[in-house]
């Protein structure tokens, strides 16, 4: 596997525990920088292929490199350096209920700082400003002081979020980051993900549940399928027959944020497209 990418996965394979198999012979290469939403229907394999990128999740089969890294090779040092790079939006985020906004807002930095500032900044804020601005970027500025469990969940998502771009990881993944949003929001929140990866020069990778938001932000989508790579296109090339032949399963309705959403058919895909 080439170095330089950010996320590099070959035949990879995933069993969970119960013996349900997610993913199989998943082979994708995202470059740094790069945007990627992976869409699919229900149990795709969408989040299975996300905690593994993050390190959550241990492939069964196959290999992954990770921002020049083999994780499972590493030391457990080494190991937590390269998960601080990493930021993963949750669709449920898992944050104490009893904690202030601005806590867990800043605790996304909680791994790069070192041990005395981590332990302080949980005591007394210490970047009161950049929470609050992270926190404006998602139209939440005035929740800075509230306590999370007296959030609704759409607002605890975007603390998540905001989480993450507080962070300001190389390798930001998101895992159905906007499902518990409106679409007006749903919309301001992924072009926030696309800004950050566009001025940090993140990588940014997002399951989606609405096609059509991912077609509208993103480069380049991932088709997942009973855990397999479908297609992996251009977003230019992605037509309504590979969209209805992915969501076969459920009726191939396309699930879609804007009621009425269209593509038309654009004929062959582009010669830069993936099918298998
Ligand atoms: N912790 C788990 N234990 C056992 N099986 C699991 C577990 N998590 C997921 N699975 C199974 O693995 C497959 C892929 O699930 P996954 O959650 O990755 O899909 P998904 O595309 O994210 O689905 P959804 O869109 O419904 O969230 C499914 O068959 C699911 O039932």
């Amino acid at each position: 596997m080439n170095a330089e990418a950010a996320l590099a996965l070959e035949d990879v394979g995933l069993v969970h525990a119960n013996g349900q198999r997610a993913l199989r012979g998943v082979t994708l290469r995202v470059a740094p920088g790069a945007r990627v939403a992976v869409i699919g229907p229900s149990g795709a394999g969408k989040t299975s292929l996300l905690r593994i990128a993050a390190t959550a999740l241990r492939p069964d089969e196959g290999r992954i490199e990770l921002l020049g890294a083999r994780p499972w090779q590493l030391r457990a040092r080494a190991l937590k350096a390269l998960r601080a790079r990493i930021g993963m939006i949750h669709q449920a985020p898992p944050i104490p209920p009893r904690l202030r906004v601005i806590t867990a807002v800043l605790a996304g930095r909680l791994g790069a700082w070192s041990g005395g500032r981590a332990l302080a900044s949980l005591l007394v804020p210490a970047d009161i400003a950049g929470a609050q601005a992270a926190l404006a970027r998602l139209d939440l500025a005035d929740r800075l002081f509230d306590r999370c469990d007296r959030l609704s969940g759409g607002q605890l998502q975007r603390v998540g979020m905001a989480r993450v771009l507080y962070q300001a990881p190389e390798l930001l993944l998101a895992d159905e980051p906007v499902s518990a949003l409106d679409p007006a929001l749903a919309d301001l929140a992924v072009g926030e993900l696309i800004a950050q990866s566009q001025a940090t020069g993140a990588t940014l990778i997002a399951s989606l549940h609405a096609v059509d938001l991912a077609l509208k932000w993103f480069d380049r989508i991932v088709g997942l399928r009973a855990g397999v790579v479908v297609f992996d296109a251009p977003a230019a090339a992605i037509s309504r027959g590979m969209l209805q032949e992915l969501y076969a399963t459920e009726g191939s309705l396309l699930p879609t944020q804007t009621p009425g959403f269209e593509l038309e058919e654009r004929g062959a895909p582009a010669p830069t497209v993936v099918c298998r």
